[in-house]
């Protein structure tokens, strides 16, 4: 995640001004400390980080605390709202019909973001088509081809075709049905002018809404460069920014969105057509200041659950009225794991995020989603009346099954143990009134980092 160490080094420093009510100079210089060697060692530019750090400064020490608020809190809402300064709003980008056009140069990830963006648009219910330009790289159309086809979108693209303008001109008058049109042009090692040429003129046919350039999080320094020189050429409204699951630097790419006075419109975080995320300054920062993100955990929990819904054929409310079964437990797993990374979601939750992350031996998230590939192979070796009633699985049938699945029979021993667990707290769920419910809400929302909630647009201190 980009910014790692930014945002647990900072908690760090926060978690060392709890229980205060003043701060004096010491404490703030600590913190702005904290925030510049993070910053710059994410690749953030020097003055960026000097500006930034120096109005930290001045307003922890001059502005007054609200009544009631910790020395923590109010130091967290300034760094808080000078990040969203920093970033800026997220790019426009209106649901309806328009044309998009991807720059960057070679392997930033403008095929891949393609597609996600396709799949992105068409899970917000309208019709999108990606045209692959790229007559420079052997095996983009291939690319293309298939992750489009595994985002079940739109492609035009000819592999024949040597002239990239032409299949701009073709593609667009062959999707003409599409609402979205997102054009990919091709990449190059470095900003060299046949590739700035050929943009400019794939600009002029396509006549973009929005020219979205795509900036590897790894970066460094040279984006900067580069985003200006595809600003003059064809002007750039956004930015994509990619690979943040690989990276915790990222700082050469907020830099170069400053710098050209643009925005971030999503960020990438895999390599599946579904790995991407809408930019949103404040769940992004909150996220990074370990605030959690709750608005971007509900989306993802919420499209989780339809696919498992449609896929499956399971309905949730049908595990809250009867008995819960291992097949609910089933796909309550795989509900999780349509969810994405455990550690990513686990980021999300406020409270959750760093704190307990941070504690947690690297590899726990590993074993974690290990013990759930076992657990489902477990469940492969069941029959259908133990799967819809496990307590008829005695010492025979344990064997049987740890025999049959090739699994270790303490993993199935924890998988019966984990759906009991589960089972009894689903029959608390439901003998839970409305208000209960709405109670236990209120509770997770309270327990932020931040003493907010972290949703949304609201930021995590509330308005
Ligand atoms: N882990 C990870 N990998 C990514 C992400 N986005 C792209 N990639 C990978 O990065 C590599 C390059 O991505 P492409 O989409 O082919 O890049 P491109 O900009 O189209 O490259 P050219 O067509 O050569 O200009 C591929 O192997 C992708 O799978 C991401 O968000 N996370």
């Amino acid at each position: 995640m980009v910014l790692d160490d930014l945002g647990s080094s900072l908690r760090d420093t926060m978690d060392t001004l709890r229980g205060k009510s003043r701060l004096d100079e010491a404490d703030v210089e600590e913190v702005v400390r904290e925030i510049q060697r993070s910053l710059l060692s994410a690749d953030v530019d020097v003055g960026l980080v000097m500006e930034l750090s120096d109005s930290i400064e001045t307003r922890a020490l001059e502005e007054e605390p609200p009544g009631g608020t910790t020395a923590r809190d109010h130091v967290l809402k300034i760094v808080y709202e000078e990040m969203v300064g920093l970033i800026g709003e997220s790019t426009e980008l209106p649901l309806q019909e328009q044309t998009i056009l991807l720059a960057g140069l070679q392997g930033s990830g403008k095929t891949t973001s393609a597609a996600k963006m396709a799949w992105w648009f068409s899970k917000k219910g309208l019709r999108p088509a990606v045209i692959q330009t790229d007559t420079f790289r052997p095996g983009a159309y291939d690319q293309a081809k298939q992750m489009t086809e595994d985002a079940e979108v739109q492609f035009y693209g000819d592999p024949d075709a040597d002239d990239p303008v032409q299949i701009a001109r073709d593609g667009l008058e062959a999707t003409s049905d599409a609402e979205v049109h997102i054009v990919d042009t091709a990449g190059r090692h470095a900003l060299e002018d046949d590739l700035i040429a050929e943009i400019e003129e794939i600009d002029s046919v396509v006549d973009p809404d929005r020219s979205l350039l795509v900036l590897d999080a790894a970066i460094g320094q040279g984006a900067k460069d580069q985003a200006q020189r595809f600003e003059e050429s064809i002007g750039i409204d956004g930015v994509v920014i990619t690979k943040l699951d690989g990276t915790a630097k990222g700082g050469g790419a907020l830099t170069a969105v400053n710098e050209t006075g643009s925005s971030i419109a999503f960020l990438g975080t895999g390599e599946t057509v579904q790995d991407i995320e809408r930019f949103e300054p404040n769940g992004f920062i909150s996220r990074l200041l370990g605030m959690g993100d709750l608005k971007q955990l509900s989306e993802r929990v919420e499209r989780a659950m339809e696919e498992t819904q449609e896929e499956d054929d399971w309905d949730p409310e049908d595990m809250m009225e009867g008995e819960f079964t291992l097949k609910d437990m089933r796909n309550q797993m795989r509900a999780m794991d349509r969810m994405g990374p455990l550690d990513q979601v686990m980021d999300m939750i406020p409270g959750l995020g760093g704190g307990i992350m941070d504690q947690l031996p690297d590899d726990a998230m590993d074993v974690t989603q290990d013990r759930m590939r076992s657990f489902d192979i477990l469940m492969d070796s069941m029959t259908e009346a133990e799967l819809e009633d496990p307590s008829v699985i005695g010492a025979e049938r344990q064997r049987r099954i740890a025999h049959g699945s090739g699994v270790p029979a303490e993993r199935l021993e924890e998988l019966l143990e984990q759906h009991r667990m589960m089972k009894r707290t689903m029959e608390q769920f439901a003998g839970m009134g409305d208000g209960d419910m709405q109670r236990m809400m209120k509770k997770m929302q309270n327990q932020g980092g931040g003493g907010g909630g972290g949703m949304g647009g609201m930021g995590p201190f509330g308005d």
